[in-house]
């Protein structure tokens, strides 16, 4: 038996289901939660992994609160969202914070209530260290979790945090009901603007195209089980974002990664217009029926040309 043992941090839907995954697969873990208390330093001082599971909101505080990690620990970042301010993702916080350990960035189509169920299911652990990367596979894959490795952190970061401004935006349309055409339009021209995005940051096109982009946009778009794709699915219906958080009570990382994506789009001279209609109508300037009106009227141009995608 490998001597791997495994603190989680965040004792939400997605650190309790990863927790129960590891120890299923017979290795030690133990979980700290804010709101359950418990002794940080003593759950991660004995641990030679640090899979961290905490939304967007709680990722530096958590760094903050952390000193030294033990020699050797490596951390998987599983937070899918970008942080405020500097655009940076979770995993490259993790890095700056941390530079002497390896990092890994787990991320792909992993609805947790479908893997809870004992539901197949395939993620990425990326990592620009394949031995830590492959450290997260043998931890993680099972009969019901294919875990693949990746050496593109960055890329698949970045599928699994804009993916759900995607779902918002995907909710919208099944939730005005506009048909398969227009959806498969969307997600298609989603995944453009992911690429777009992700590849001006530094990330590989092909990573984009894989479990952690493609695959969790098409999870995340396709299912009343995404939280993203349900609050979308509440604003078509008229319901205001104060109502739509309220009913959730829940993580929507969404919400906080397309502003912080729209800025960024801005300041880099990107084209984002399906990030722009979901800011807007989160902001409350436009109506569902406006943003459908706004995609629609956009200048006519060649799919691909002159600009890749
Ligand atoms: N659910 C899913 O299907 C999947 C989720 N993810 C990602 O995992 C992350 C967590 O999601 P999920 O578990 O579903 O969401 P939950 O809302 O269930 O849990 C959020 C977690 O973040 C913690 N947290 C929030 N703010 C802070 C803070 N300031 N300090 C410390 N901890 C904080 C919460 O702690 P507390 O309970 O104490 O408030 C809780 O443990 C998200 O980025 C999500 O996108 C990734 C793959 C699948
Ligand atoms: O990331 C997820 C599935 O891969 C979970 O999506 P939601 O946060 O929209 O529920």
């Amino acid at each position: 038996m490998n001597p791997e043992v495994v603190a989680v941090l965040g004792g939400g839907v997605w650190g309790s289901l990863l927790a129960a995954l590891i120890r299923d697969n017979g290795y030690p873990v133990r979980v700290w939660s804010r709101r359950q208390g418990g002794n940080l330093e003593e759950i991660v001082q004995p641990a030679t992994m640090l899979v961290v599971a905490v939304s967007v909101a709680g990722v530096l505080p958590v760094i903050q609160r952390l000193t030294a990690l033990p020699s050797g620990m490596i951390i998987v970042s599983t937070t899918k969202g970008l942080l405020p301010g500097n655009y940076r993702t979770p995993a490259q916080a993790w890095q700056r914070a941390f530079p002497g350990h390896g990092v890994v960035a787990l991320s792909g189509p992993n609805l947790a209530a479908e893997i809870a169920q004992g539901l197949p299911a395939a993620t990425v652990a990326a990592s620009v260290e394949t031995s830590a990367a492959q450290r997260v596979q043998q931890v993680l894959a099972s009969e019901r979790l294919r875990v693949y490795t990746n050496n593109d952190p960055l890329g698949t970061e970045l599928g699994g945090a804009l993916k759900n401004v995607m779902a918002i935006a995907a909710g919208v349309c099944d939730g005005l009901n506009l048909g398969a055409n227009a959806k498969a339009s969307l997600i298609t021209r989603a995944l453009a603007e992911m690429v777009r995005v992700a590849v001006d940051l530094g990330a590989n096109t092909y990573t984009l195209y894989g479990l952690s982009g493609l695959g969790d946009l098409l999870a995340t778009c396709n299912s009343p089980l995404s939280r993203n794709y349900r609050l979308g699915y509440g604003l078509a219906q008229g319901k205001s974002l104060a109502v739509m958080l309220q009913e959730l009570q829940t993580t929507v990382e969404g919400v906080n990664t397309t502003q912080v994506l729209v800025q960024m789009a801005d300041q880099r001279g990107l084209r984002v217009p399906i990030a722009q209609q979901v800011d807007a109508l989160l902001q409350g300037h436009i109506n569902p029926q406006q943003a459908v009106v706004e995609l629609m009227g956009r200048d006519l141009k060649a799919e691909f040309h002159p600009e890749p995608l």
